[in-house]
């Protein structure tokens, strides 16, 4: 017989008759009466039986015969590079050299042998050395979603199955993003680049408490039986790719990110080499409050010249997610592509459509759409050859998630996502998507894949729609407008919404908020930068832009009511179909908007937020407040130029409310 070794027969449990095992022959499988409890135990020892149980993973290319810098070494000298590399990642900036490492779970140690230290240096312990000198760290390296349940579950406390098959997990006393507690390091280089000051999102430090976080973050995680480490990468355009390492002490940042960012081949992963950005996790250990420049014991920290990011004292897993955003935006228009806080998507005749607006507006919900392709629901570039994604996955909203509305998330919710902070039935493991008993950031994080019609590799042609989403939690803006050029501009460098409660950690009610470029919280450079290259691209391809209101209609937060997703897919539909670029138009007062007059499947009467206002006072008092506050925030940027010549400038002052 053939030993297949992969668990095929079945191992006799001492059920027999007269409760003795039965004894073995050849010959009784070909009786008449076949008992299929009855094949031969292939192993002698229960430890035998398990080594039988687990296939060894295929060298995923051959060692021999191809090019490749790589391709000369054997697989134990690739395996010690590869160790190398992360040892120097970990090593400490202060002491000799990285620390010792073995790959493996250190829970199996049958398996912690022979891989000796990984470190290049001859160390010689010394008198000074110090006790961290002599331990192993384990490396857990880009386990599989198997793997990391197996590790989630075993040794992190709220981690469970639930009844899709999702893993449950738990970020800790953080639910949301705490932007308050981003730092960046100003250097002569950076100083001068990055968006500095007021409204900036960049809040500074020194290289100096940098390296006394970043020494914070690696000793706590060398202190570590085990860490887990991901090499992976960004963007699926193959020119601008990045390679990124993450560090992390959980296996669900593992799982987060191997989810979020683009996964390598087993012959990509072989042939990684050295990450342009590494992300050291420590997120449960608090930064030191004593520590120049800290105000929590929470620090998200980035250090553009070192290529490197640290985190303290939050586990929120969207933070390196975003963390990684910035070091985009900041690295991609160096390169004249434009980095955009937005979905994308593309429908079956190659028209693109990017959706722009901030967390909570709908870019997720709108970008996975049954009839057009998802290309992705968050970040992406804009480069001359067109779209690309940023990342591998999708990290959609799950609070009060219906099968019927968002039938394409629903069932992207199985075995290998990260549901965040959701609450389940204890016996049946049934999730609850209305609870919101942790948090209303309630949130899935899984694999773009997961999305039956997503488009791989996620990049696409020229955008032919740019739509603007905002929350209006004053309900006066109109479902939808057609925007001139100059419109564009003005209501992307607003960035207007109202903050949707709980993805920035401490907001529990919507409130009005203006974030430049729908993402002031992950630019790095100055928000005219970034419109300027929207401007230029969207001319230059002969994009519409629109704005569209997901917010509320018919009053105010607390009197109106969100307006309908269903509608707001017609809308959406209306547009990609290009129906709505001819249809009949009105102009608003005071926003001067473009208003349709019908659409397909919507009620008329909604497309004029007059008309669903009972108190026609209250709603002009409403607009009026509204425009002030758009005046207010659109002040700091009128006295810079946007684009090459002065004109776009003045016809963007000029696109804002007129009153
Ligand atoms: N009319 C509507 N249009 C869009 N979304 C709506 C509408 N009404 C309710 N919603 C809900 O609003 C939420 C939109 O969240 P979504 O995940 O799409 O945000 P996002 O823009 O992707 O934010 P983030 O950047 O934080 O991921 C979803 O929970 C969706 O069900
Ligand atoms: O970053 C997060 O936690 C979620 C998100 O996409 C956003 O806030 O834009
Ligand atoms: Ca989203
Ligand atoms: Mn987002």
């Amino acid at each position: 017989m053939s030993s297949k070794g992969n668990g095929e027969s079945k191992f006799e449990n001492g059920t027999g008759r007269n409760g003795l095992s039965k004894i073995q022959t050849q010959k009784r499988q070909n009786e008449v009466c076949h008992d299929d409890s009855a094949s031969p135990v292939k192993a002698q020892t229960i430890d035998e039986l398990h080594s039988l149980q687990k296939k060894k993973s295929a060298p995923s290319t051959p060692i021999n015969g191809t090019q490749g810098a790589f391709t000369a070494l054997s697989e134990d000298d690739r395996h010690k590079q590869q160790l190398q590399s992360i040892s120097a990642s970990l090593a400490s900036l202060t002491r000799e050299t990285g620390p010792k490492l073995v790959k493996g779970d250190p829970a199996r140690t049958t398996e912690t042998p022979k891989v000796a230290h990984a470190s290049q240096h001859h160390f010689a312990p010394t008198v000074s050395a110090s006790d961290s000198s002599l331990k192993f760290t384990h490396v857990l390296y880009n386990l599989s979603p198997a793997e990391l349940y197996e590790q989630a579950i075993k040794y992190e406390k709220g981690s469970f199955i639930t009844s899709n098959g999702a893993l449950a997990t738990l970020s800790g006393a953080k639910t949301g993003r705490s932007p308050r507690d981003k730092r960046v390091v100003m250097d002569e280089t950076t100083e001068s680049d990055l968006w500095w000051g007021k409204g900036s999102p960049n809040i500074e430090m020194d290289e100096q408490t940098f390296l006394v976080n970043r020494e914070r973050a690696v000793d706590y995680l060398n202190s570590l039986d085990k860490v887990f480490v991901n090499d992976q990468f960004l963007n699926w355009d193959p020119e601008n790719r990045i390679k990124v390492r993450i560090v992390a002490a959980r296996a669900y940042h593992s799982l987060f990110m191997h989810n979020m960012c683009i996964r390598p081949t087993p012959e990509e992963l072989e042939n990684f080499g050295t990450p342009d950005f590494t992300i050291y996790n420590a997120g449960q250990f608090p930064c030191n409050r004593y520590t120049h420049y800290m105000t929590s014991s929470t620090s998200i920290d980035l250090n553009l010249a070192r290529r490197e990011m640290v985190i303290l004292g939050t586990q929120y897993a969207g933070e390196m997610k975003k963390g990684l955003f910035s070091v985009m935006h900041y690295l991609m228009p160096k390169r004249q592509i434009l980095s955009l806080h937005s979905g994308c998507n593309m429908g079956k005749d190659g028209d693109v459509a990017l959706f722009f607006g901030l967390s909570g507006t709908g870019k997720t919900t709108l970008s996975t759409d049954h009839n057009r392709y998802l290309i992705g629901d968050d970040e992406h570039c804009w480069s001359e050859t067109g779209v690309s994604n940023i990342e591998g996955g999708c990290y959609a909203k799950c609070i009060d998630l219906s099968r019927e509305k968002e039938p394409d998330i629903w069932n992207a919710i199985k075995f290998g996502t990260v549901l965040e902070n959701v609450v389940f039935d204890e016996h049946t493991r049934e999730v609850d998507y209305t609870d919101k008993s942790v948090t209303e950031n309630t949130r899935a994080a899984y694999p773009i894949e997961f999305i039956p019609n997503a488009k791989l590799p996620c990049i696409g042609p020229h955008p032919k729609n740019v739509v603007l989403l905002a929350c209006d939690a004053y309900g006066v803006l109109p479902p939808v407008s057609k925007l001139s050029m100059a419109q564009t501009m003005y209501h992307f460098i607003s960035g207007y919404t109202a903050l949707v409660a709980g993805t920035v950690d401490g907001v529990k009610e919507p409130q009005a908020t203006f974030s430049a470029c729908f993402g002031a919280a992950f630019i790095m450079l100055h928000p005219t930068k970034y419109a300027a290259m929207l401007a230029e691209k969207m001319q230059q391809h002969g994009a519409t832009g629109w704005l569209v209101n997901t917010g509320w209609s018919g009053g105010s937060y607390g009197y109106g009511s969100r307006i309908k997703l269903p509608y707001t897919r017609k809308i959406i539909d209306a547009i990609h179909s290009g129906s709505l670029l001819n249809a009949d138009y009105k102009k608003t007062v005071v926003f001067g908007l473009e208003i349709p007059t019908e659409i397909d499947g919507v009620p008329s009467e909604i497309l004029d937020p007059v008309n669903t206002w009972a108190d026609k006072d209250a709603y002009q008092e409403t607009l009026l407040k509204l425009a002030g506050l758009f005046r207010k925030n659109f002040e700091t940027f009128t006295n810079y130029t946007i684009g090459k010549g002065n004109n776009l400038t003045q016809e963007i002052l000029a696109a804002g409310p007129i009153f």
